[in-house]
Parts: structure tokens; C-alpha cells; sequence
């Protein structure tokens, strides 16, 4: 539906597609009102590959389950010692031997120098092809410092700070890898000129306004 002078409304707000709550409080204070969006707490089953095979597989089978526009996102720490690994294999890495052992695993390597890679990937629905948007930030690898309430943030300090992600305030922490990739999101709806249709807004439509 195309819409003369307002561009393509799409009749249901964005659906976010995670897992994991912490993640979710991020997008949604990048996000604030710019996008409506709704969430679904689903662990997706990822795909072994790049970050932007894993994303895009992971809106497919987001849009197959919501049937309509979603919106998902993989999260990667690569070490260059290690050859872009953990990667987006890090959640499973954390979980087993945690921030000590990352440390451990690099000390047998000078270059402590890593990435945070974020790869959104947005699909309109189950029969669109996803469109990825990554965002990246470098920095290195550390033993942890900060409060350990969200994954590797305590192990990871980016370049030009003195504090890891975890020491960080959470409005300065806003504008790195995650909000890089968002605000290609952001001007990507911008340009295509989507209007999400909200149940709110279907109402006030109905009601003349
Ligand atoms: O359902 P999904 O969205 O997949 O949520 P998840 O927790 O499984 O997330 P990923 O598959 O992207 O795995 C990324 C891992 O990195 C962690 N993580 C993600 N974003 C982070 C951030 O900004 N800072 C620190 N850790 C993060 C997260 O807790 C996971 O352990
Ligand atoms: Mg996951």
C-alpha cells in the first residue's frame, strides 16, 4: 500500500525478536519513539557462519513466526588473535568459561585488540528479503571490570576509554556498536518511508482524526 505524499504503510508496528531482555532495554531506549514497535521473547535457533548469514537467517525465521515485520540482531565479540572468534559463538564461550577464561584463551597472544559487532537485520515479512545493518566498534579485551549484569561488557573496554563497557553510564554505552547499527535502521525507515500502523494509530485513523 503506497500512500500519495507518505510513503508505505505497513499495518502492524515492527516486531523485535530476542531472547535476551538486556538487549532488548538497549534497542528500545536507541529506538524511543521513532520506531512503534513491539517485542517477542523468542530464543531463535542461529545458524554457524558470519554475523550477517547468522542475522539474516535469524529474520527469516522471526518473520515465519510473527507473519509481518521484524526485527532481530546478532551480536558478535571477535578477537583478532583469534581470528574474528569467539565471535558469534560468544554466548556459548561465556557460558562455559566465562570472562576469565577469554582472558586465559588470549594470553597466549600479544594483540589483545577486539570488535564488537552488532548485525540488525530487518525483514518486512515472511516473504521479503532481510536487509542487514551492522555496526561496529573496536577496542580490546581486558579482565573484567564493572558491574556483570550484561554478557561480555565488563571484558570489553573500546578504543580511546579508560572504562569498559560495564564501567561505563548506560546513556554513554548507547552509542556504540548496537546504536551504530540502529541508526542505519533509523534512516533506512526514514528513507523508505515506512508508516508502522499501530493499534493506536488504526484507531485515531478510524476515529477521523
Ligand atoms: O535471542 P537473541 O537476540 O539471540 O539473544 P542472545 O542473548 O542469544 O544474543 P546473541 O545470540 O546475539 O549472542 C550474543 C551474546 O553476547 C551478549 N551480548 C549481546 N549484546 C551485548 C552487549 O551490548 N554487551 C555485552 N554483551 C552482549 C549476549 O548476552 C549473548 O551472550
Ligand atoms: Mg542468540
Amino acid at each position: 500500500k503506497t500512500t500519495a505524499a507518505t510513503g508505505v504503510v505497513v499495518s502492524r508496528p515492527v516486531t523485535c525478536v530476542t531472547g535476551n531482555a538486556k538487549k532488548l532495554e538497549e534497542v528500545r531506549a536507541i529506538l524511543g519513539q521513532t520506531v512503534p514497535f513491539q517485542s517477542l521473547k523468542l530464543d531463535l535457533p542461529e545458524l554457524q557462519g558470519e554475523p550477517e548469514e547468522i542475522s539474516k537467517e535469524k529474520a527469516r525465521l522471526a518473520a515465519v513466526e510473527v507473519k509481518g515485520p521484524v526485527l532481530v540482531e546478532d551480536t558478535c565479540l571477535c578477537s583478532n588473535a583469534l581470528k574474528g572468534l569467539p565471535g558469534p559463538y560468544i554466548k556459548w564461550f561465556l557460558q562455559k568459561i566465562g570472562h576469565e577464561g577469554l582472558n586465559n584463551l588470549l594470553m597466549a597472544y600479544e594483540d589483545k585488540s577486539a570488535y564488537a559487532l552488532c548485525a540488525f537485520s530487518f525483514a518486512l515479512g515472511p516473504d521479503a528479503e532481510p536487509i542487514t545493518y551492522l555496526g561496529k566498534t573496536l577496542g580490546k579485551i581486558v579482565a573484567a571490570r564493572g558491574p556483570n549484569d550484561f554478557g561480555w561488557d565488563p571484558i570489553f573496554q573500546p578504543d580511546g576509554y579508560e572504562q569498559t563497557y560495564a564501567e561505563m553510564p548506560k546513556d554513554e554505552k548507547k552509542i556504540y556498536h548496537r546504536s551504530r547499527a540502529l541508526d542505519l535502521v533509523k534512516s533506512h525507515f526514514a528513507e523508505a518511508g515506512y508508516i508502522f500502523e499501530t493499534n493506536d494509530s488504526k484507531k485515531r485513523k478510524k476515529d477521523g482524526e
